[in-house]
């Protein structure tokens, strides 16, 4: 896609992430082309976007009508360095940065919404906080084997009880000896081999899976992202060794706000890429399908259509890009991770819609993915923050920043 957004324009707008991205900005047109990146994001984006058009786009229809796990592809993505994208290469990942991983979610999403929430999840929710806050030891023992796409690891904050409100979080730890007793229940997405950090009251914890103490409530049936499992994980006096809480004693709820700003770039980019399909889907349909006489890509009330998906996504994907650059940068990102996933998140539902509008009747139905997109768009208006509540979080820094 191309766009006439002005790269000179934006450093005006006080937003200047290149240098530290290695950035060259004269002659550049358009933020969007691919010519605009530096060659290693470009690199990474069309590797990711090929690979999706080769290998997901095919079979994501029959993922998701079968509810199969995407086991496979996601240890190819994890022989080519995507499932841990911003871990250093002595620990196993790629070594790049969170633009590079958020290139990588769009591009994965594109082909299977799916596929793109786990990338998401190993990524962002599970190895983040431990790259973050872990010991030397946590990250040798617990990151390098999730690099490979042969473990993928998730992230338990939210409750049957509370979700939105996590620091409501009824699960408890007790210290018994050298270990600590878990017991409660959390709400998860992904299962295969995986490692968990599950937030518990106040503090982290690293937990092994399978483990005794530890089982699983029923798999989920879902609107969306079916190729995903997503199920209640209970704790019934699951024991594990102290070293294995991820931080420092009480400092769980600051971890999980740190790791869902983060996540929120995640899947602000798994919505950008389902957006983008979506348009991707009414474009071509627009061009092929005729009535009255001509492509319907020639009426003005389907080109309108087209006009304000494009729009949707291109703005949304420029608040991505800013969000992944100002982390990259390391500046605080926490208002603009929340804008790029409430934009990208409403984009995606948005074109979802209208996609499936733009292909009448062929849209509804299973032998297009117009369907499947509307579907699995719909999960990323609530993980990892509700509509409502990254409203609140914009808000509460713009108060912020007006009352300073
Ligand atoms: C497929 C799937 C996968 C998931 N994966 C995970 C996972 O891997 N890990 C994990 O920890 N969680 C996961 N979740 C849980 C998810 O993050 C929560 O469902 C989400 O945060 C919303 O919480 P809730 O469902 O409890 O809704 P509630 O918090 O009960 O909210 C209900 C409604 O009230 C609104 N609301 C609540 N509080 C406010 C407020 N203060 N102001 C305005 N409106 C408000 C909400 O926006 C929403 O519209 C998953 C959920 C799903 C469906």
């Amino acid at each position: 896609m191309s766009s006439s957004y002005n790269t000179k324009a934006s450093l005006s707008l006080s937003f200047s992430p290149f240098p530290a991205l290695g950035l060259c900005v004269s002659g550049c047109r358009s933020l969007s082309s691919l010519a605009e990146l530096p060659e290693m994001h470009q690199m990474m984006r069309q590797t990711c976007r090929d690979y999706a058009d080769r290998e997901l786009g095919p079979i994501a229809g029959k993922l998701d009508k079968e509810h199969l796990f995407p086991a496979q592809q996601v240890r190819e993505l994890g022989a080519m360095g995507v499932m841990a994208i911003e871990v250093p290469e002595a620990l196993g990942g790629a070594g790049m940065d969170y633009l590079a991983y958020s290139l990588a979610v769009e591009e994965i999403s594109r082909g299977c919404g799916s596929t793109g929430c786990v990338v998401s999840v190993n990524n962002s929710l599970y190895i983040g906080p431990i790259l973050k806050f872990g010991t030397q030891k946590q990250k040798e023992q617990w990151i390098t084997p999730f690099t490979t796409g042969e473990k993928v690891g998730c992230f338990a904050l939210s409750e049957p009880g509370n979700g939105s409100d996590a620091g409501a979080a009824s699960t408890l730890a007790r210290q018994e000896g050298e270990e600590w007793v878990l017991n409660g229940t959390k709400y998860f997405d992904i299962i295969i081999n995986v490692t968990y950090t599950c937030i518990s009251g106040i503090s982290a914890f690293l937990v092994p899976m399978p483990h005794p103490g530890l089982s699983l409530g029923k798999k989920e049936d879902k609107l969306g992202i079916r190729a995903t499992s997503t199920a209640n994980l209970i704790l019934e006096d699951c024991r594990i060794p102290l070293g294995n809480m991820l931080g420092s004693r009480g400092s769980g709820f600051k971890i999980a706000m740190q790791t869902l700003d983060s996540g929120r770039i995640g899947i602000a980019s798994q919505a950008l890429g389902i957006a983008q399909a979506a348009l991707d889907c009414a474009a071509d349909y627009a061009h092929k399908r005729t009535a009255f006489g001509a492509p319907i890509g020639k009426l003005q009330a389907v080109q309108f259509k087209l006009a304000d998906m494009a729009v949707a996504v291109e703005s949304a994907r420029l608040l991505t890009w800013k969000a992944a650059m100002l982390k990259d940068a390391k500046k605080p990102f926490t208002k603009e991770a929340a804008m790029a996933k409430l934009a990208a998140s409403e984009a995606a539902t948005f074109c979802g819609h209208q996609s499936i509008q733009v292909l009448g009747g062929m849209g509804y139905v299973t032998d297009m993915p117009a369907e499947r997109h509307y579907r699995d768009a719909r999960i990323t208006e609530i993980y990892e923050g509700t509509s409502e509540i990254q409203r609140l979080v914009i808000a509460g820094q713009l108060l912020k920043e007006y009352a300073s």
